[in-house]
Order: C-alpha cells, then structure tokens, then sequence
C-alpha cells in the first residue's frame, strides 16, 4: 500500500516527520501481522494435505477449528478494507469483476459473442458440407432483457465483507465458510447441495434469493448470472477441490452466465503463461469459454461464460482437475517455511515442466475467445509487502 498518496499522511510528515514514520512502520508492521495469519492458514492447509493426503478429512477438520477460521476473516476484512485501497488507478479486483459483467450483460458483449459463435458453427458446417441456418439469437435477446428491470443474480463464493453488496445493479448473494459480516451467509462452497433448477420468472428468483438466511446447505441449479471466486481457489491445498468448485459454478449458473476467478501471482504476466493455460484447458472442459484475461501486478483475473448447458461425464479420467495447480502444490512445507522469504528448491523452468508433465495439456490454442486477453503493468496496489499474495 502507497500511503505517499493519503493526503493527511503528507500533511503529518510534513510538521512531524518523526511521528509519521512511527506511524508508517506500525502500520506495516500491523499489515505484516494480518498477512502473516492469511499465510499461515494457507500453508497449514497445504502442509496437512502433503502430511495426509485426505482432503475431505483435512477440510472437515479445518472447518471445525472456529477460532482459525474468525481470526483468518478478520484479518481478512482488515486487509481488504484498509491496507488494499479498493481502486488503484482503475485496477481493482472488484471493480474489475463489476466492469466486465456491466460490458457483457449490458453493453452488448454476450451478444457479440453469439454471433461470434454462430459464425464460426456456420463456417465448420459449410466446411463438413451441411450448411446451418443462422439460428435465431430470441433465447439470448430475453436474457439480456431481464435486467431492464431487474438485477444480475451474482453468487461471492468466499465472499469474506460482501464487496459486492454496495453495487446496485447486482443481486448479491455472499457465502463464506466464515463470514466476517452480517450480510454473508454461512456456507461450504465445496459441501453445497445442488437442487433442481427453478422454474420462475426473474421477479419470483429474486425474491426467493431475498429471502435466503444462513447457514446455506443448498441452492437450485442456474440460478445465477455471476459467480465470483475472488482470490477463493488458492485457498484450497487440493487442485481436485479448486475443480469440484468450478464445476459447482458451471451447474449454479445460467446458460451464458460468468465465472469470473481471480488468482493472486504477484510475477510478470509470462511467469506462468503455462499454468493460465493449464486453467483455461480445465475451466473450459467443464462446458465454459474464455471471455476475457487479465494480469495484474498481484493477481490473474479470469472471465468464462457457460457456453454448455451439461459437463461431460468424464472430466476426471482426463486429468482435467490436475490442470488446476498453483505453484504452491510443487512446493513442500520446508520449502515455504511459514518465512517471508521464498526460496524455491527447484528452477521456475523445472517447476514449469514439472507442471506441464502433471496436466498433460492437450493441444488447444492459448488466444483468448473474445481476444481480449490484456495484461497490465500499472500496480495494482503497491504492497511494500506482497508476500500474501506469493503465500
Ligand atoms: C483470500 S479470502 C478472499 C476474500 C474476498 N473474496 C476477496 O477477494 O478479498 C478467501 C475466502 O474464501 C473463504 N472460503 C474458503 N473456502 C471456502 C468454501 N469452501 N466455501 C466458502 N467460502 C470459502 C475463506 O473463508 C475466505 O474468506
């Protein structure tokens, strides 16, 4: 976090220079104090799941041990809400997550990405020699229209403080398996039930969501518009349980909905081109299209839309859920160390082969769907301490 931009820190320094570096260094201290809790509850999961290997035991388990989990969420919330500025020229997670859905569900990016769909089907028929008719866009025009008058349902898995709550074009549902305020709902994202979709209009969904209470056990297939998973999926040791969620994600969604998934890196865009490839292959198998990517300073933000109503039956056989590795997985407890300092024991072109062998990636094209993957070079805040985001 940059506090030469926070004006009354300026004016402080200026007539007690002594006082505000007290007041910086406590404040980093502090900082440091709050990722150190985040950090460590990551690295006690992983090093249970090297020790272990159970990940259905070692999440019950985790589940079960509320003081972690409370002091984990408000560490969290103090993180997130006064040590990230929640915009950094333009380069905020949420604002993020809120600019893509207002351009696709609003401005016409679903739209242009159907014809775009219909184009390419109707070229492969005219080459397979059975040319289509252009199928009408009727079910896509009706979609877009629900939110002339109503709102985009959006489900914040690991919701946390409810980002998302203050935007009044979404219908906000935030789940967390420890909420660190009222308005979220308790929740095991990975335990969730699924029940038969809903047959309503979009008034009579909105009011069912209105009157959701906690804790939550189960929700309705495609009820949704949006499904977050802002920095979620790095929390879970097992690549296997990152998978069960955005397969969850594609059943709780509506035909042409958004994943958006947001993963903290804090190297360069190329670092790990491999593993963003590696995740477009797995996300995708699960009946989902790349729409947009990102990289920030700290983190990857991706966009899929559910192009398929069904998943296949047989992702698992394929290694998909292995495709959905971080870094992390290849390193062992001793290497992390529960120290700032990251000292990798291997190459990063050893981890990255070391990770290709894993995922055995099929042959598919790294070009974003909608060509709009985009990298940014502007911080997204400037974290003296960006080892949360490395943990
Ligand atoms: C790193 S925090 C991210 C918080 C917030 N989304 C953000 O972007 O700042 C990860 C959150 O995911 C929650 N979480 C982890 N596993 C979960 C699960 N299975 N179901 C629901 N929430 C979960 C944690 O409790 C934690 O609040």
């Amino acid at each position: 976090m940059d506090l030469r931009h926070n004006a009354d820190t300026e004016t402080v320094s200026e007539l007690f220079p002594t006082s505000s570096s007290k007041e910086l260094r406590s404040k980093k201290t502090e900082q440091e104090k709050l990722s150190g809790v985040v950090k460590s509850v990551h690295r006690k999961l992983r090093k249970k799941y090297i020790e272990v290997g159970d990940f259905e035991r070692i999440w019950r388990e985790h589940c079960e041990d509320e003081q972690t989990l409370s002091e984990y969420a408000m560490a969290m919330k103090s993180l997130a809400r006064n040590y990230w500025p929640n915009s950094c020229e333009g380069e905020g997670r949420i604002e993020w997550c809120r600019s893509v859905c207002q351009e696709y569900f609003l401005d016409g990016g679903m739209r242009r990405m159907l014809e775009k769909d219909e184009k390419i089907a109707w070229h492969a028929s005219v080459l397979n020699g059975a040319p289509l008719s252009t199928p009408p866009l009727s079910s896509v025009v009706s979609f877009g229209q629900n939110f002339q008058s109503g709102k985009m349902r959006l489900l914040d898995v690991g919701s946390c403080f409810n980002p998302f709550l203050k935007f009044e074009e979404f219908l906000t549902v935030g789940i967390d398996i420890v909420p660190a305020v009222e308005s979220v709902y308790k929740c095991d994202f990975l335990n969730l039930q699924l029940k038969q979709p809903l047959q309503l209009a979009s008034d009579a969904l909105e009011a069912f969501l209105r009157q959701l209470r906690g804790p939550i056990e189960a929700l309705p297939a495609q009820l949704f518009h949006v499904v977050v998973f802002s920095l979620l999926l790095s929390y879970f040791p097992a690549p296997y349980q990152r998978w069960l969620c955005c397969k969850k994600a594609h059943e709780l969604l509506a035909l042409h909905g958004l994943l958006l998934i947001i993963t903290p890196d804090s190297s360069h865009q190329g670092r790990h081109a491999l593993m963003m490839r590696s995740w477009r292959v797995a996300v995708e198998s699960l009946g989902f299209k790349r729409y947009k990517y990102v990289k920030f300073s700290h983190m990857h933000l991706m966009a899929f839309r559910k192009v398929s109503p069904t998943t296949s039956t047989d992702l698992v056989s394929h290694n998909y859920p292995k495709m959905l590795y971080i870094p992390q997985d290849f390193h062992s407890y001793e290497e992390d160390g529960y120290s700032d300092t990251h000292v990798p024991l291997r190459s990063d072109s050893e981890d990255d082969q070391l990770a290709c062998t894993f995922a055995e990636l099929p042959d598919t094209p790294y070009d974003s769907d909608s060509g709009e993957s985009q990298s940014s070079s502007v911080p997204l805040h400037e974290l003296d301490d960006s080892v949360l985001l490395q943990s």
